[in-house]
């Protein structure tokens, strides 16, 4: 079964509750965080996710686009994050996996992203501590980009590396997936698709989360 991860980072933020409300048929909610340093652009942070929390019991998807994470993890998880993902280029690889071990020693799911541009082996030194692996399908720090289909060579390639192993890590992909991009997503291999203006961009959520699962 396909989850769906509604990003509100394209959310009407005047009506968060209500924004939040109509995506409840999804599994996940992801949470964009930027900091204008990791990536071009700055977005919502630990008072917002407070806020989400205190709203939702939707599993929150916490995707930290910032630099050296490990300073923040801690803060994230207080706030509510279910599952937290870092970036394998914002630290050095021993903080990135102490950022890693912290988020699995509180009771959370730790996740690992990686950037367009970075090799999908930068992540396998990782494997055993990650229960979730993010690709980015477009180059992070906006909403509403192009996918780049190029990134389903990773998604193939962990897929296959994952069940070779028996491992129970998710493989989730974020940026520019609507209905026709989501297809070739789950073809080759994904768990869950973040989608953020495909899904608020549209009148009817429910109608487009079940098309996103392929379902119709
Ligand atoms: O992390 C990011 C962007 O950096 C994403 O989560 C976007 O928010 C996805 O938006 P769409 O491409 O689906 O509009
Ligand atoms: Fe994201």
């Amino acid at each position: 079964m396909i989850k769906i991860a509604p990003s509100i980072l394209s959310a009407d933020f005047t009506r968060l509750g209500e924004e939040i409300a109509s995506i409840r048929d999804a599994e996940y909610l992801h949470f964009d965080v930027m900091d204008g340093i990791f990536v071009p652009n700055i977005s919502v942070g630990i008072p917002v996710l407070e806020a989400v929390r205190k709203f939702t019991d939707m599993t929150l998807d916490v995707h930290l686009m910032i630099t050296e994470p490990v300073r923040y993890v801690k803060n994230f998880i207080d706030a509510g994050a279910d599952i937290v993902v870092i970036h394998v280029e914002a630290d050095t690889p021993e903080r990135t996996a102490e950022a890693l071990k912290v988020i699995r020693a509180s009771g959370k799911r730790a996740g690992l992203s990686l950037k367009p541009k970075t090799p999908v082996d930068a992540v396998l030194p990782y494997l055993d501590l990650l229960d979730l692996i993010l690709v980015m399908t477009v180059e992070p720090g906006f909403g509403g980009q192009k996918f780049m289909a190029d990134q389903l060579d990773k998604v193939r390639y962990l897929r296959a590396r994952i069940d070779e192993r028996g491992l129970g890590c998710e493989i989730e992909v974020d940026g520019g997936i609507n209905p026709e991009t989501a297809k070739l997503c789950v073809d080759a291999g994904v768990d869950v698709l973040v989608a953020g203006s495909a899904v608020f961009g549209a009148g009817d959520r429910t109608g487009v989360i079940r098309r996103l699962r392929c379902l119709s």
